[in-house]
């Protein structure tokens, strides 16, 4: 079942063009949950995508994400059944990819992977944008940030924990906007104009987004993994504008796949885009309940306790990360750390001592 557009491309360009005028992202660090609690587990989904994963590892996935009390596992459709199988019984609900990772995939290939991970049991679809259609037509000189080769990666990925390791500030925010590419005024002479607008295939990408939800409706989760890296801010806020519309329950930063993970800023702009979206009435006489509010997932490089901190910090409410694990023992021994007396501590820091310390500045709430 496909769904029809409820607009046209124009009518699109005009809502993109109002999200993109007046959102505003600023850094307003968030509470972040007691790192030895639930609710701390809970924002992660333990995810292994790499193509040659093998079962005896889809097993462990399993058992590790049922003690450590995380969210979900999050695995490719061949391993969906096998996980619901190993957590039967355990709250840990089972996340599947879809179109991953390139998002390019012909839509009704899309439709019968999110269909066949449904059946298969899965609870939640991370649902790759076409971002190609996004892209297709050329931003300002200077904006577009392609995704990089493989061997570019690297020094990319250096430059970005660079960034997210910066301390909060407002005037850190590398993005500011306004982030059009196509002003308000000018998306909506496009209305009236019978010339083909300069603008990407919106009325596809929506479509592709309302018929996934169409066929996997609530309570299955939705997310869309825009691949930041490849997208302008302006484009992160025309496929926000698209999965609002479509009733996605999440955006979603990165493959991990392509180019840079998850970056703060990244993380800001989809937390305000969120904000905004959850605010607007559906033009065109939509429904008069208010939006419900898009969740952020950050998706990539989420490496250690640090990064994991700083993108719940930054608006995240979930984390899809392959470093669970790692991420939970740094927060033990955290915790660990703070509870010792005074003179314990001390000793616990002499060389030998036993106890990492792994920051030296406590001043962040939540920590
Ligand atoms: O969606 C999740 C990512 O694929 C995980 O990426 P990561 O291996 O960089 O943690």
């Amino acid at each position: 079942m496909v769904m029809t557009d409820r607009y046209t491309n124009a009518e699109w360009a005009v809502q993109i063009a109002e999200t993109q005028k007046n959102v505003v992202a600023k850094l307003e660090p968030r509470a972040v949950p007691k790192l030895n609690s639930r609710e701390f587990a809970q924002t992660i989904d333990h995810t292994l995508l790499k193509l040659d994963a093998t079962a005896t590892q889809i097993d462990a996935l399993c058992s590790e994400a049922r003690i450590e009390g995380f969210k979900s596992v999050c695995v490719r459709l061949p391993f969906v059944a096998r996980c619901v199988s190993n957590l039967k019984g355990s709250p840990v609900v089972v996340a599947c990819v879809v179109g991953f990772h390139e998002g390019t995939q012909d839509s009704h290939s899309k439709f019968r992977e999110a269909q066949a991970a449904v059946t298969a049991g899965a609870s939640e679809l991370d649902i790759v944008l076409n971002h190609a259609i996004l892209t297709s037509v050329s931003p300002p000189p200077g904006s577009h940030q392609s995704v990089p080769s493989d061997a570019t990666t690297a020094s990319i990925t250096a430059s970005n924990t660079a960034s997210n390791s910066r301390p909060f500030s407002s005037k850190a925010l590398a993005i500011e906007g306004p982030y059009s590419d196509l002003s308000s005024s000018a998306a909506s002479s496009l209305l009236g104009s019978s010339a083909a607008p300069p603008t990407p295939n919106y009325s596809a990408i929506y479509t592709e987004l309302a018929s996934l939800r169409s066929l996997c409706p609530a309570p299955t989760t939705l997310k869309l993994i825009l691949e930041t890296a490849a997208l302008t801010p302006s484009q992160i806020l025309a496929a926000a504008t698209l999965a609002a519309a479509a009733n996605f329950d999440f955006i979603k930063t990165s493959t991990g796949f392509a180019g840079r993970g998850a970056t703060l800023d990244d993380v800001v702009l989809m937390t305000a885009a969120a904000n905004y979206l959850s605010t607007q009435q559906p033009s065109g006489g939509g429904s008069p309940v208010r939006r419900r509010r898009m969740q952020v997932k950050a998706s990539g490089g989420v490496r250690s306790l640090e990064d994991a901190v700083r993108m719940l910090e930054a608006g995240a409410t979930r984390l899809g990360t392959s470093s669970g694990l790692w991420i939970m023992q740094e927060a033990r021994r955290v915790v660990k750390e703070r509870e010792l007396s005074p003179e314990e501590k001390a000793r616990a820091e002499r060389p030998g001592g036993g106890v990492t310390r792994l920051y030296t500045d406590n001043s962040v709430d939540g920590y």
